[in-house]
């Protein structure tokens, strides 16, 4: 029997319980489609979202009739759509198995609180799940500035379960509803259209330094830099059950991962091909759906767990210590305060003036404000300044945006009045954020 995993947007909160579904054609005006998979919640107001089941096995689902068979409950009549029209599965899983969507009717008068548990769908089991990208009514709760009472905080990240992100989401928001993004600016775009409350984005790291990608959409985007997590990294490395490492012919991982064990790997003898993919879990979840004997990952236990694969080794970084920055984002900030320990972040374009970048950083100096990080990138819209002051031509410089972060509150006067100097010496200044310092220590973990 071939092995079908559930995929579900976790958008519903309530629940029902159907016992047996059974193939029809999908005629009916009121269709309660629902995100959902083994034990999932919904709301019987719910009416576009739905079920869709991913291969495990690959090729694609043969036809015939189906039978779901789930626990028994209130639904009083449902109908499921031929599985075995190629038509019927998602074309735009490139490389990745077709999805089958199943749509439910949902009778009215139902309750609204009823929980679905899928068990089966003809005999396979149902197992782990994924967002699928359809519309959701707005409700008043997606409209509300703050989460509400009861209901956890939403916090987008990239990359999907597993993810150090997701980790990083967890520290810093403990007891949050992570939501996966394929892409940083998807995280960003979710925090903007109030489909999240936070996002939680790496920044830089202290082996593979920073994540420019993230600097530029900082700027890019609207929203306000609230707090920072930095996360200790413990990478591992992945296979299939039964997979040893004199197999392997490539590992596979986030370029940040891979940069981070670089070395490790090397002495480990794998002197295999890399390959950068978009998260280290997503390496885990690629590897383990499609089976795939002569790969490794490099992420975490944690992925190790859910995807179901051996970890050959375990704290392959190349230094204990290694550690990802992560800053947190919303769209309002967050009032500055004096009585605790805080940063600002802010993005600058010096003016054209000799020695002018030089006097910016003098404002913080001479106020005795530590700067921690300083990072410069291209002027997108502007990468060239042609100048035309030497007896033999024009001189062409690279135009650049710096990134400055140092120790100290707007609320403190010592930084307002820095900010206030900056301003003579820059052509635009931009203040990311102001957001309390991550104190916690940081655990290292023992060289392999
Ligand atoms: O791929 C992941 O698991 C991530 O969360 C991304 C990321 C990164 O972008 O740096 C986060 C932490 C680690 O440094 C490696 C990868």
């Amino acid at each position: 029997m071939e092995a079908l995993e559930s995929s579900c947007a976790s958008m519903c909160r309530s629940s029902c319980s159907i016992s047996s579904i059974s193939p029809s054609s999908s005629s009916a005006s009121s269709w309660a489609a629902f995100s959902s998979a083994s034990s999932a919640q919904i709301r019987a107001s719910h009416l576009h979202t739905c079920l869709a089941f991913k291969w495990a096995a690959s090729g694609r689902p043969s036809s015939g009739s189906w039978q779901i068979s789930v626990s028994s409950g209130q639904m009083q009549s449902f109908q499921s759509r031929s599985l075995s029209s190629s038509a019927f599965f998602s074309h735009r899983r490139r490389g990745r198995r077709p999805l089958a969507i199943v749509l439910f009717q949902m009778s009215a008068g139902q309750g609204n609180e009823q929980s679905v548990d899928l068990v089966h769908v003809n005999g396979a089991t149902l197992t782990s799940l994924e967002a699928m990208n359809l519309p959701k009514p707005l409700s008043i709760s997606d409209l509300s500035p703050a989460p509400l009472h009861g209901s956890s905080l939403r916090v987008a990240y990239q990359g999907v379960p597993g993810a150090y992100s997701e980790a990083a989401a967890g520290k810093a928001y403990p007891n949050c509803e992570p939501v996966p993004c394929d892409q940083f600016e998807a995280a960003f775009q979710a925090v903007e259209l109030w489909l999240a409350d936070r996002a939680v984005l790496p920044v830089e790291n202290s082996l593979g330094g920073s994540i420019h990608r993230n600097y530029d959409l900082l700027l890019r985007h609207r929203l306000h830099i609230v707090g920072e997590v930095q996360l200790p990294v413990h990478h591992c490395l992945l296979a299939m059950p039964g997979v040893s490492k004199a197999e392997l012919k490539r590992v596979i991982s986030h370029p940040q991962a891979l940069a981070q064990c670089e070395h490790t790997l090397t002495r480990l003898g794998l002197n295999v091909a890399r390959e950068a993919v978009d998260d280290t879990a997503g390496a885990a979840q690629f590897i383990a759906e499609n089976n795939i004997h002569d790969t490794a990952a490099i992420a975490s236990s944690r992925a190790a767990d859910i995807y179901g694969m051996n970890i050959l080794a375990e704290g392959i970084q190349d230094d204990s210590g290694n550690v990802t920055r992560f800053v947190m984002l919303a769209r309002e900030p967050i009032i500055p305060r004096v009585d605790r320990p805080f940063k600002t972040s802010i993005v600058f374009a010096n003016e054209e003036a000799t020695g002018s970048l030089f006097k910016i950083l003098a404002a913080f100096a001479f106020r005795d404000i530590n700067l921690t990080k300083i990072e410069s990138r291209p002027q997108r819209k502007k990468p060239l300044r042609i100048v035309d002051d030497t007896n033999n031509g024009k001189a062409k410089y690279f135009e650049y945006l710096f990134y400055i972060d140092f120790e100290a509150s707007m609320a403190d006067p010592r930084a307002q009045n820095a900010l206030a100097e900056l301003q003579e010496f820059t052509s635009f200044l931009r203040v990311l954020g102001s957001y309390p310092m991550d104190m916690t220590p940081l655990v290292r973990s023992p060289p392999l």
